[in-house]
């Protein structure tokens, strides 16, 4: 009796034991909690419940009159109504991925529709529709928030100009493309995560052999810092003036490269003679817009359609604009909704009031500006991103800091490339930080070539 005693209270300590770890993970290790536990129960639960579900959720449709008949000669019973066909299962890290053939009468939309029932029905975190091809959708379920703390995916698809820079709800990886979407956008109120998603940006882009160009009318406060790996860098409005003046001349030299070619793309060109694709950094681009006096009219202008001409064209040349700002609508001033237009890549974090929302969103997502609105105040870092397609997702950068995005510039100061055209807008690199010392400023090596 002893002995048994001992053995349930040794089973029982362990249980309490187990019990306390599975808890723990839950809350500090979702990743492993899903593992072990909520990937096999919410796979088995999706086993049994699949037929019933989808027919509850109105995801079934009426067997077709072959179907029918044949059951009723073969089977001999009650013909029930057809789910979509399961194609494939499969877990991951972070939730469970199903695809599914939708059979005729339904179309994706209606899957989207019931995505909160479906939800509900397997108790996961959230799922997500996928179109992968016509007539075949992926379910993305996800088996606990995993915006909460971003952990981005091992593997991520990678290109000549694609930068990961944050994670979706569903489990993917959010990347820059600039070959697809050439120019971006990033709006939101104060503190809302701006400066860590350009971090983010600015980090990814800093791996790859491109130019980096930097133009932060904020006295250069948060753009000083990637020095090492900027090709240019204007702090005021009117460095920024010239500097534009200068990109527009290396777009029209780079239209001549072209057309002598034969080619209309930059990426057409023999690889060497291919110019270094150029990345354009524009911080707090309302200062760019904001004049003082009458006479600065004249400059702003002037910057605003040199913008819109990069905007509308510099895309085949290889040069890219990424634009970030509290707000940009009509009342920044003449030609700003036009630059706007050319900004398709839209990342819109917490905004202050829904014009803003529709500002950032409302052209190209509309369904998305209820979803900025719903941004939590004390989320930061959470944004909603759009494209031109009508698509938008939420997404969350990793957390990176000031000290994090310097050290990569430094690290990959050696990708910098030389262009003689922007020598004079080179920035001086500020000394690695050995100490507590208030960084000192190193002037740039002139450039020979
Ligand atoms: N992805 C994130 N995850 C966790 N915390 C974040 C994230 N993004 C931002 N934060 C936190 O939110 C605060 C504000 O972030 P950030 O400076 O990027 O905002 P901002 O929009 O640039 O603000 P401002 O316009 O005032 O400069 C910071 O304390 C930062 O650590």
């Amino acid at each position: 009796m002893s002995d048994l005693t001992t053995v349930l209270e040794v089973a029982g300590a362990l249980g309490g034991v187990g019990g306390f770890g599975l808890g723990y993970a839950k809350v500090c290790a979702p990743r492993v909690y899903w593992s072990l536990v909520g990937l096999p129960v919410t796979w088995g639960r999706f086993t049994v419940r699949y037929r019933s579900t989808m027919d509850v959720c109105g995801l079934t449709v009426q067997p077709s009159r072959l179907r029918a008949f044949m059951a009723r000669n073969i089977a001999r019973r009650e013909v029930q109504p057809v789910p979509p066909k399961i194609r494939r299962v499969r877990g991951t890290s972070t939730g469970l991925r199903v695809s599914l053939r939708l059979p005729a009468g339904l179309e994706p939309a209606d899957v989207a529709a019931a995505s909160e029932r479906l939800r509900h029905a397997w108790g996961v975190h959230s799922v997500n529709v996928v179109e992968t091809r016509p007539g075949v959708v992926e379910l993305r379920m996800t088996g606990y928030d995993v915006l909460k703390r971003v952990r981005m995916p091992r593997r991520i698809k990678t290109g000549p100009m694609v930068v990961p820079v944050a994670l979706r709800e569903d489990g993917t990886a959010f990347v820059r493309d600039y070959r697809k979407v050439p120019h971006g956008l990033t709006l939101g109120a104060n503190q809302s995560g701006k400066s860590m998603y350009q971090r983010n940006l600015v980090k990814g882009l800093a791996k790859l052999p491109v130019g980096l160009v930097g133009i932060d009318c904020k006295r250069g406060v948060e753009q000083t810092a990637y020095a090492p790996r900027l090709s240019a860098l204007a702090t005021t409005p009117e460095e920024a003036s010239r500097l534009l003046d200068v990109l527009v001349e290396e777009m029209e030299s780079r239209f001549d490269l072209l057309s002598v070619h034969g080619v209309s793309d930059l990426w057409d060109l023999p690889e060497s003679v291919r110019p270094v694709p150029l990345v354009v950094l524009v911080d707090e681009v309302a200062e760019l817009f904001l004049t003082a006096a009458k006479k600065d009219e004249e400059r702003r202008d002037r910057m605003v359609m040199q913008m819109v001409r990069l905007g509308q064209m510099a895309r085949a040349i290889g040069i890219y604009l990424e634009v970030c700002g509290q707000r940009f609508g009509s009342e920044l001033g003449r030609g700003a909704t036009m630059l706007r237009a050319q900004l398709t890549g839209r990342v819109i974090h917490r905004v202050n009031d829904k014009q803003t929302a529709e500002m950032g969103l409302g052209d190209i997502a509309p369904d998305a500006v209820f979803a900025v609105t719903a941004i939590a105040p004390d989320r930061p870092g959470i944004a909603v991103a759009g494209d031109s397609s009508g698509g938008w997702s939420r997404i969350r950068t990793p957390e990176t800091s000031p000290a994090e995005a310097a050290a990569v510039c430094r690290e990959y100061a050696h990708l910098t490339p030389s262009l003689p055209a922007l020598a004079p807008f080179r920035p001086a690199v500020p000394a690695e930080p050995a100490s507590d010392d208030a960084p000192s400023l190193i002037k740039p090596q002139p450039v020979t070539d």
